[in-house]
């Protein structure tokens, strides 16, 4: 079955920083999986998700969406946006509208989606991810954990087929992290899939189909994760044993 999306062999070394953050890393993403990338402060996360949505070039190796390679032309990247969302770690770097429904209307009409449509998607998306109420409000005026589902919510309005998701439960109270893997559940039980890189061993535990762990910029396994728990030399590349007690 030809995969989703797909790294195949990527490498990436930042420029001016001698450590390469990605080293040959290979990842078949299927259609409607849930997917968790665990690994140390450093390991290669946000660098895998930036590779995998097109933000960043692979130096080496190429990147596949639905069987062709991804070419970094303005319509190729324009395809693989309409089909892979990335939302990234810090909804900073994610917000530049001064209104939240300016911000959240950018990407599905940068995608071309009519006024009408884009406003749908918009409002669907919102509703979504219980931020209805603050689309009238300036993004500036917004708490952290706002922010965030904002920023979720964005990408969701480009209604893409695979949301990458960098450190999005992090600073979100337990009511919306809650919601927001309501909305990740939805996605994949719509046939989507969620690649989701965290430090939350269990939301990993309960929620991943499969986890990739990278450490120093590989991947060294692929697997569920009632297998990488039962690996001891694969949770010292995690956290420490403290923070597998109870898990
Ligand atoms: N803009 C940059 N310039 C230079 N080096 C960078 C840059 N961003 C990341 N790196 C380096 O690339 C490597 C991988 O970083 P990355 O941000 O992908 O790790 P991560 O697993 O997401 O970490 P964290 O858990 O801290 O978010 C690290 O060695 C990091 O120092």
């Amino acid at each position: 079955m030809t995969a989703l999306l797909a790294l195949e062999a990527v490498s990436y070394q930042f420029p001016g920083n001698p450590n390469p953050a990605l080293q040959a890393a290979s990842l078949p993403i299927a259609a409607g999986q849930r997917i968790v990338v665990l690994g140390r402060n450093g390991a290669g996360k946000s660098t895998l998700l930036l590779v995998a949505s097109g933000i960043i070039r692979p130096q080496q190796g190429r990147v596949w969406l639905h069987g062709a390679p991804v070419d970094y032309s303005r319509s190729g990247l324009r395809r693989l946006r309409q089909h892979v969302g990335l939302v990234m770690q810090s909804p900073d770097d994610q917000l530049f509208s001064a209104s939240v429904w300016q911000d959240m209307s950018f990407g599905p009409l940068n995608l071309g989606l009519s006024a009408a449509a884009a406003r749908q998607a918009v409002l669907d998306a919102a509703a979504m991810c219980d931020v209805t109420d603050l689309l009238d409000r300036p993004t500036h005026a917004l708490s952290g954990g706002q922010k965030a589902r904002v920023a979720l919510a964005g990408v969701l309005a480009m209604r893409p087929q695979c949301l990458l998701v960098d450190e999005a439960t992090a600073g979100l109270d337990l009511w919306a992290r809650q919601q927001v893997v309501r909305v990740f559940d939805r996605l994949v039980a719509e046939g989507g899939t969620v690649v989701l890189a965290t430090h939350d061993l269990a939301l990993a535990r309960r929620w991943a189909d499969l986890v990739v762990v990278l450490h120093e910029g590989r991947i060294v396994a692929v697997a569920p994760p009632a297998a990488v728990w039962a690996e001891p030399a694969l949770r010292a590349l995690i956290a420490p044993p403290e923070a597998w007690e109870g898990l």
